[in-house]
């Protein structure tokens, strides 16, 4: 049974309340997924939350209906603050916030890394009710502002941390700690946690012993039938392609009958390889944008605007797209460089196959990728299809020689333009890229 099988019950009967039934409505949701339906009550009945489910399968709703629900009955103050690990997936969840709670003249701030820190300090001081940051840029806000900007957040009734694996990695230990600390104690409090893949610090949380005067941690997890940590809907092949001719193969993909029209994002584990890409594709003419932590955020942000408007159909992106992103359109994702992590592999090929939709993920496999391929399969409890829709003398034929000289002109270009400097000082001056970055 996948998560969008609708297996009776309403949004109504599972108490939200019924302005947010009528927000949802309007966005043709009505059917809750197991997510929602299994959480939404636990929440509403003041239990703190570990859900647990596929990508797509809305874990969103599954705690932003009952913090609305509850909010509503007392619209006052700071009520919740939801910690993200990326900007662009913080921007997303304060879009949904807002659209939700339109109808009750809801307040929520954006606070992220590479935004205004003036103008967030202000729109902390308008006393918003909910509040959607990046670790890092709230951990500033709490060290240097006064009473005025960040005092209500001693009041707030609600932490959710989406995507709660990663922010309980390393990364992010200290600036969690920074904002978790002017909270209310952990029992004045309700803790929401979601991710797509329950990992061991994830499961300590679970096992945790109760806390006094505090009703039971609810831990939920949606079994699948299968086991199969990937949703239904996606189709997930490899492709074994050598190092040299990768952009190669990946042009020929992007520019074929199959997928030539595909909404796609393109997965690179390094920034330089996102920008060649982009430079690349772009020069031979696809539609393309990139997303990545070497450019500035009012770039990321047209970037992602171009891809979900359809002005660009291919996003080349590094980790910092794996996460949350909701773009119903996209039908593609190409691991173009494998991760070592086999759980990216589960949040890279979620941003398609959402809500019960089809998708199509295709891992490019190198020699050194076997292993990792292999890996992510054991981790997924699914064997990949070999990808049959490209064939060698094709792409050699067709695409080589022009893709080639793209590359050199592109490279040529970025040379020029200093990039390879640039990222090494925009590295020293952020800590190393890894994917994410603390802000
Ligand atoms: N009950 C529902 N009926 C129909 N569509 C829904 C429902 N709940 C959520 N959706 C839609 O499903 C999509 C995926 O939801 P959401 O972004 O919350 O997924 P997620 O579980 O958080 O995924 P990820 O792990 O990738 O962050 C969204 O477009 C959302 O609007």
């Amino acid at each position: 049974m996948t998560s969008f099988t609708e297996s009776g019950g309403n949004f109504s009967t599972l108490g939200i309340s019924k302005w947010l039934v009528e927000a949802l409505r309007s966005m043709k949701i009505t059917q809750p997924t197991d997510i929602q339906r299994a959480c939404i009550p636990q929440i509403l009945g003041g239990r703190d939350c570990i859900g647990g489910a596929k990508t797509g399968s809305g874990k969103t709703i599954a705690f932003a209906g009952p913090i609305l629900t509850k909010w509503s009955e007392d619209p006052s103050g700071m009520f919740g603050v939801v910690l993200t690990p990326t900007r662009e997936l913080a921007m997303q969840i304060a879009e949904q916030f807002t659209a939700l709670g339109s109808s009750m003249n809801i307040r929520v701030a954006l606070v992220v890394g590479g935004e205004s820190i003036v103008n967030q300090a202000i729109e902390l001081q308008k006393k918003p009710h909910f509040i959607v940051a990046t670790p890092g840029r709230l951990a500033h806000h709490v060290m240097n502002s006064g009473e005025d900007t960040v005092g209500g957040l001693k009041r707030v009734k609600f932490l959710v941390l989406d995507e709660a694996d990663i922010l309980l990695t390393d990364t992010f230990t200290e600036d969690l700690a920074t904002c978790v600390g002017v909270l209310p104690p952990k029992t004045s409090r309700q803790n929401l946690l979601f991710t797509a893949t329950v990992t061991d610090q994830v499961q300590m949380l679970q096992n945790a012993p109760p806390v006094p005067g505090k009703p039971k941690l609810f831990s939920y997890e949606v079994e699948s039938m299968d086991n199969v940590a990937v949703p239904a809907t996606l189709k997930t092949t490899y492709l074994l392609v050598p190092e040299q001719v990768k952009e190669a193969y990946l042009y020929q993909i992007l520019t074929s009958s199959t997928y030539g029209e595909a909404t796609a994002i393109i997965f690179v584990n390094r920034t330089v390889t996102a920008e060649i890409l982009r430079r690349t594709l772009k020069q031979l003419d696809v539609r393309v944008a990139s997303l990545h932590s070497q450019m500035p955020q009012q770039e990321r942000t047209n970037s992602l605007h171009r891809f979900r408007a359809n002005a660009a159909r291919v996003l080349i992106a590094t980790d910092v797209a794996s996460r949350g992103l909701d773009i119903p359109t996209v039908q593609l994702v190409v691991n173009y460089d494998i991760s070592a992590n086999p759980d990216t592999f589960i949040h890279r090929a979620g941003r398609t196959a959402r809500a019960g939709r089809a998708g199509e993920s295709i891992c490019f496999v190198g020699q050194r990728d076997v292993e990792r391929i292999e890996a992510i399969e054991e981790r997924i409890n699914k064997k990949m299809d070999q990808f049959t829709d490209v064939h060698d003398t094709a792409v050699i034929r067709k695409a080589l020689s022009k893709v080639t000289a793209a590359k050199r002109e592109s490279l040529m270009a970025m040379e020029k333009e200093n990039f390879g400097e640039r990222r090494k000082i925009n590295n020293r001056k952020n800590g190393k890229e890894k994917g994410y970055r603390k802000d």
